[in-house]
């Protein structure tokens, strides 16, 4: 029987030849990636049953990013442990506060995970790499200490849900939304413990930002994890990044391979998409309801690269940021920002009347860079709106595409991208 990417990649990586959906394995891992908020709690595991030590220190990449630089004395305890082990342990990949950001971000871009690699980290939306065409998740402290100690963790092998994406994507639409549309077809739970591929030439035209942003938010769904095949594309992003295709293995999902369920899209006909508090599936057309915002919010490891700032500098060139509104940018990575910096565009958030934050993940889990306060109403382009994520609890939560948090942020209310068309197709 044929087997899809994911499959193939778990059967490489546990000494497989065939695997089929719901079998247990012990899958290698290639790539364990580290931050200050869930490390801690799993290097204390180790420390408690003597078992302190790392599989391998280069096979361990270590990036500081949801309380940095730190907000209180509690978050500088976390940094403290996850450098002093980093130290310790002489892990080679430590992308210390000034030279990181968010670490799914981050990685991406480092040239170290590589298309049919492994990635487990303690952080949801590790899901976030599989556009590489790689299998990334998420997993808990506990499996997190096993894969630090073993580099090696257990995996019920997952079915896969198809995406088959046609079409072209009107000016204005993003891939935000084209997931956030699908998000809200299938539901928070419709892709449980499912890999999502993604396919159809509407993928086969995205560059490797718009697929990040796709992969990124599976676990929205339940997913597993989010993955898209090597193309060309991909190809040439590995190799601007000194990668090439010697390096690694590419998988494709046979044509007899099974699916448990296959979604089409036509992307011509998804509209700019904004899912209402207090869940991701919530979502509804841009500006069908007039909503005053106070808070507009550009970051997280979903919407805080490059592109995304270069649409929200389109529409917020020459237009100021609307009265009560307080915008915040946050580049995803120390890169980002510098070249946010070097083609103007933190001069044009500044004049508009937005304030520039430092690479992390800021206000997107509510602790620091702009946490809501009472009733707050934020749009937001991060990736979850749950009570109390970004701040106070009776906060509400607009998720959206950074096009439409910069609409809204000029206008003052959850506004429709389109209507700026003009900015938006002045730069293609
Ligand atoms: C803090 C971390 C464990 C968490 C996650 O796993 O996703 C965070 O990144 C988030 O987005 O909620
Ligand atoms: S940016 Fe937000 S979603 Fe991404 S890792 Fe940080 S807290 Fe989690």
């Amino acid at each position: 029987m044929g087997m899809t990417i994911a499959e193939k990649i778990l059967a490489a990586h546990s000494g497989h030849e065939t695997l089929v959906p719901g079998q247990l394995i012990e899958c290698k891992t290639d790539w364990v990636l580290c931050h200050e908020i869930t490390t801690p709690a799993a290097l204390r595991m180790l420390e408690e049953r003597g078992m302190d030590r790392v599989f391998n220190p280069d096979q361990i990449v270590a990036v500081p990013d949801h309380s940095v630089p730190a907000m209180n004395i509690k978050a500088a305890q976390m940094y403290q442990k996850l450098k002093s082990w980093v130290k310790e342990k002489g892990i080679k990949h430590f992308y210390d506060v000034g030279r990181g950001g968010i670490a799914h971000v981050v990685l991406e871009n480092s040239g170290l995970i590589k298309p049919g690699q492994t990635l487990v980290s303690g952080d949801s939306h590790t899901c976030n790499a599989g556009a590489l065409g790689c299998f990334a998740t998420g997993v808990g402290s506990t499996d997190l200490a096993g894969a630090i100690y073993a580099g090696r963790v257990w995996f019920k092998v997952p079915e896969t849900m198809l995406i088959r994406v046609t079409g072209k994507m009107q000016p204005g639409v993003t891939p935000k939304d084209l997931v956030l549309e699908v998000i809200k077809r299938i539901g928070a739970d419709g892709a449980n413990y499912l890999v999502m591929e993604w396919v159809g030439d509407t993928i086969d035209n995205l560059d490797m930002e718009g697929r990040y942003t796709l992969t990124n938010m599976a676990i929205e769904a339940g997913g597993k994890t989010g993955i898209v095949a090597v193309d060309d594309t991909t190809r040439a992003y590995l190799a601007e990044r000194g990668v090439n295709p010697g390096d690694y293995t590419e998988y494709t999902s046979d044509a007899d391979a099974k699916y448990r369920v296959v979604i089409d899209v036509d992307a011509s006909a998804v509209e700019p998409t904004v899912a209402y508090p207090n869940i991701p599936s919530n979502g509804r057309v841009a500006g069908s309801d007039r909503i005053a915002v106070t808070h507009a919010y550009v970051g997280s490891c979903t919407n805080g690269r490059i592109g995304d700032l270069r649409d929200v500098a389109r529409i917020l060139k020459g237009r100021k940021v609307a009265d009560g509104v307080q915008m915040i940018v946050v580049p995803a990575t120390q890169l980002i920002w510098k070249q946010a910096a070097s083609e103007g565009l933190l001069e044009i958030f500044v004049d508009a009347g937005a304030s520039v934050s430092y690479p992390s993940c800021g206000a997107c889990l509510g602790m620091h860079s702009g946490v809501l306060g009472p009733d707050d109403v934020c749009i937001s382009s991060t990736n979850r709106n749950f009570v109390g994520r970004m701040g106070d609890p009776t906060a509400a939560i607009y998720l959206a595409s950074p096009a439409t948090v910069a609409a809204s942020a000029v206008s003052g209310f959850i506004s429709d991208p389109r209507d700026y068309n003009g900015s938006i197709e002045a730069a293609d």
